[in-house]
């Protein structure tokens, strides 16, 4: 069934190699977001310049004079123009074959045959501390893994649905972080589901160990380590959220060509929000201190003398990407969440965002993970939000039950 389902979500685009053309552009400006109506012109011109020899033939200009500008269009110059200095050719070479794997991913998810795969868990050989993975989590990591092999730029990757890390290639620059399908328990009922990667430099001073011992050391490193991060949220429109270590935008996947069109350039997390998004049937196993803050921020008695609002949608890309653009606070405060795959890269796009990631005590980015699938609690959001929230002293969940849903 696997392999039959493959071959049937395999879409058409396939990514050209792309190590044969340097893909930086020089002297370029940032540009603004596209207007409404842009998206449909030059459609055809749109889908040539999707291939790197008419992107590298352009040399001067970041996005159409449109102001339509793609992900790789934007990474390739430099993400925010001076600012985005470390964003060499290997990263948007690598970025390319990721958002190209999410898009196999999206129309997957969208298709007609997933309900059947997403309801089947398959025994989890390991006897580890990784959930069940279903038929979809694998074929998203299968799909994730080979594009990661084709961009030629992955030293290895760790996975959430692996017991250990994947080596690659001895020279790849890269370490790639990645959760391939989260979320995937809503998947029968459409609710968005999300992908997430986190990006590192190969510590080369490893590289004399044996691959295992080199592969979960390089996937260990902290968060504030991070080159690059994103997620993938796939929902109404499919949008895919990035940092390249200078400011947090999105693109939206244009169905009309294909590609990630910039939409939010520089997201700005407000400060402060209305909003606190948490699983809240389980108050009656929270401590203290985490009941009394979502009390009092309930009733409008916090530092915000408003009354909050509760969202939970139980799928944590699309928490998060509500939160980013909404303000307030997404939290799961038990340990279930892992650090290596879902922690740090959110993190890391909530910083760039201005907000702030915690696990209710410590800054996550700069926590040093110690397993692959080490779990924490989490909250993650606007800065004022976070930081009331911590002072309430005892927020970790730790009575845990083992629920059920
Ligand atoms: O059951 P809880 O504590 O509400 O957890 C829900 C969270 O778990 C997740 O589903 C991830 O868990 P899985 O990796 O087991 O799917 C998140 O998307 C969501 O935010």
């Amino acid at each position: 069934m696997k392999s039959l389902t493959i071959t049937r979500y395999t879409t058409p685009i396939s990514p050209p190699r792309l190590d044969l053309y340097s893909l930086r552009q020089t002297g370029a400006s940032v540009v603004s977001p596209p207007t409404a109506g842009s998206n449909r012109r030059g459609m055809e011109s749109r889908r040539e310049s999707a291939s790197f020899k008419s992107l590298a033939a352009r040399q001067n200009s970041i996005g159409d004079d449109d102001g339509y500008c793609t992900l790789v269009d934007f990474a390739g110059n430099g993400g925010e123009g001076r600012e985005g200095k470390n964003v060499g050719d290997d990263l948007v070479v690598l970025l390319y074959h990721i958002q190209h794997a999410c898009k196999r991913i999206a129309s997957l998810v969208a298709s007609p045959f997933n309900s059947s795969l997403g309801k089947r868990s398959v025994n989890s050989s390991s006897g580890s501390d990784r959930d069940a993975p279903k038929p979809l989590d694998i074929i998203t990591n299968d799909i994730i893994l080979s594009s990661l092999r084709n961009s030629g730029k992955v030293a290895v990757m760790a996975s959430e649905e692996n017991d250990s890390p994947t080596w690659i290639k001895d020279d790849g620059p890269y370490v790639v972080v990645v959760d391939p399908l989260d979320g995937s328990r809503n998947i029968d009922a459409s609710i968005p589901t999300g992908t997430i990667f986190g990006i590192y430099n190969r510590l080369v001073e490893l590289d004399h160990l044996p691959v295992e011992e080199k592969g979960e050391l390089n996937s260990l490193q902290r968060g504030n380590r991070l080159v690059a991060s994103g997620y993938v949220l796939y929902s109404s429109a499919t949008i895919l959220c990035v940092s390249l270590g200078s400011g947090t935008h999105a693109f939206t996947l244009d169905h009309s060509t294909g590609e990630f069109v910039l939409t939010h350039q520089s997201i700005k997390i407000p400060t402060r929000g209305q909003i606190y998004s948490v699983n809240d049937a389980r108050y009656f196993d929270w401590p203290e201190g985490l009941r009394k803050y979502i009390d009092t921020v309930r009733q409008g008695k916090g530092q915000n003398p408003k009354k909050y609002s509760a969202r939970y949608i139980c799928s944590l890309v699309a928490d998060l990407h509500r939160t980013l653009l909404y303000g307030g606070v997404a939290m799961n405060p038990r340990d279930h969440l892992r650090i290596v795959y879902e922690g740090n890269p959110l993190a890391f796009l909530v910083e760039q965002a201005g907000g702030k990631a915690s696990d209710g005590k410590r800054e996550i980015l700069s926590i040093q993970p110690v397993k692959l699938h080490q779990r924490l609690p989490l909250f993650l959001g606007s800065l004022e939000d976070v930081t009331e929230l911590e002072s309430y002293g005892n927020v970790q969940q730790t009575v845990n039950p083992g629920y059920e849903v």
